[in-house]
């Protein structure tokens, strides 16, 4: 009993250096997130965050490395032998991300495939020399294949020609799969293709089949799917390009003298280029590479406010109306082709109002509904009258002046 008496209940210090220090501690804890009392109880939650941040960002690190503001749009090339379907796929895949129709192909696109993915869309037609500047600068090349043909030469020149740049992302896409009556021989000539491919390019390509046409376009649900694929695809850096400044130029002005082209028309011309910087910064008296024209010296250069900016990056999941997008000066979207200091609008001749061409029709139905105005606006109000009450006059456009 003695013993228990002397044990003493430890009193908290009120006064002093150690209770003001307790106290100072106590106020701090308070201040804290829980997150940052106990940062280990949140250990598991950010490492998801961080592998989430990154497994998106990787991509664009990689290729922004050297820009690290904006990497600026993916070159996607659209590769085959002549009357194979590039120009209609081209126009699917557009109309796929920005929901508007090309009038004419012409010169890159340029169009918001997503949050962090611009691309910029090329076609190449069948001229080695054009295959060769796109093997060099595509990140990823559309393979189209006549499937009622087969592969023909050109395919494995580009092929070849691809090697020696480093190979660019490769797609296969079958097309004219519609040719085919009997579905058995389609699938066995889609296997035997299929095998072929991969031999060339490496075992488990990606193929795509596109197997049939509807109102002159490609299958609204294939084409969605492969460009789901090129949206969230990831590409590798490739030697050429991450040493040498390159321009795709998407846009093309002829300044040269009117006056001097009259009198000397095989003068040199002065052109001035448009296309955002690829590959590594451009330094000053250094050559850059332009795909269709050479390498050349920088005169001058201009920076220019991006005319295909990324949307904002919210965290809205999808993209909205206004953020698709698209930058094709030379194509003409919804009848519109710029120049250097004018617009013009394509109405596809003098008399294509009287002719019903179906074909062009989404692309100028506005204007071509105010070409079939025949009346004015106030002529049309003149001759209309509004009847109040039954059995009244009408009043006319005269009645209400008087
Ligand atoms: N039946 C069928 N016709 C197709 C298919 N793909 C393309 N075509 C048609 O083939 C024709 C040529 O298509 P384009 O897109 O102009 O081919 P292209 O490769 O751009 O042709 P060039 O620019 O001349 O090399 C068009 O009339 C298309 O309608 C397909 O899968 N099936």
């Amino acid at each position: 009993m003695e013993g228990e008496d002397h044990k003493k209940v430890h009193r908290k210090r009120q006064a002093g250096p150690k209770a003001e220090k307790k106290k100072s501690k106590k106020d701090h804890q308070q201040d804290l997130t829980p997150q940052q009392r106990n940062p280990r109880a949140f250990l598991y939650s950010m490492l998801e965050k961080l592998l989430k941040l990154f497994r998106d960002k990787e991509t664009s690190y990689t290729i922004s490395r050297q820009n690290p503001v904006e990497p600026p749009p993916v070159v996607v090339a659209i590769v085959g032998p002549p009357k194979v379907g590039k120009t209609t796929l081209f126009q699917c895949i557009v109309k796929n991300y920005a929901k508007q129709r090309l009038a004419n192909v012409q010169g890159p696109v340029t169009v918001v495939a997503g949050k962090n993915r611009r691309l910029t869309i090329v076609e190449c037609n069948n001229d080695i020399n054009a295959m060769i500047d796109v093997a060099k600068v595509a990140d990823l090349v559309l393979l189209l294949v006549d499937a009622s043909f087969g592969f023909e030469m050109e395919t494995f020149e580009f092929l070849n020609i691809c090697q020696v740049h480093g190979f660019p992302r490769i797609m296969g896409v079958l097309t004219h799969l519609d040719s085919f009556k009997d579905n058995k021989k389609m699938r066995e000539n889609q296997k035997r293709l299929k095998h072929r491919f991969w031999t060339e390019v490496y075992q488990g390509a990606k193929l795509f089949y596109l197997s049939g046409m509807v109102n002159g376009e490609y299958q609204k649900t294939e084409v969605h799917n492969l460009c789901r694929f090129i949206s969230v695809m990831k590409f590798r850096p490739l030697q050429w390009r991450i040493t040498h400044p390159y321009v795709i130029a998407d846009r093309m002005e002829d300044i040269s003298d009117p006056e001097l082209l009259r009198q000397k028309p095989k003068s040199d011309r002065k052109v001035s280029l448009y296309g955002y910087v690829r590959g590594t910064h451009m330094k000053n008296h250094i050559t850059v590479h332009i795909p269709g024209c050479g390498d050349y010296s920088i005169s001058d250069m201009h920076f220019l406010p991006d005319p295909c900016p990324s949307p904002d990056r919210e965290k809205r999941r999808s993209l909205s109306a206004k953020e698709r997008m698209i930058y094709a000066p030379m194509s003409g979207v919804g009848g519109i082709v710029y120049d250097k200091d004018a617009v013009y609008i394509d109405l596809g001749g003098s008399h294509s109002h009287t002719q019903a061409d179906e074909n062009s029709a989404p692309a100028n139905e506005f204007v071509a509904s105010l070409m079939n105005v025949e009346d004015p606006l106030d002529k049309k109000m003149t001759s209309s009258h509004v009847t109040m009450f039954s059995g009244t006059a009408p009043i006319t456009d005269g009645d209400m002046e008087g």
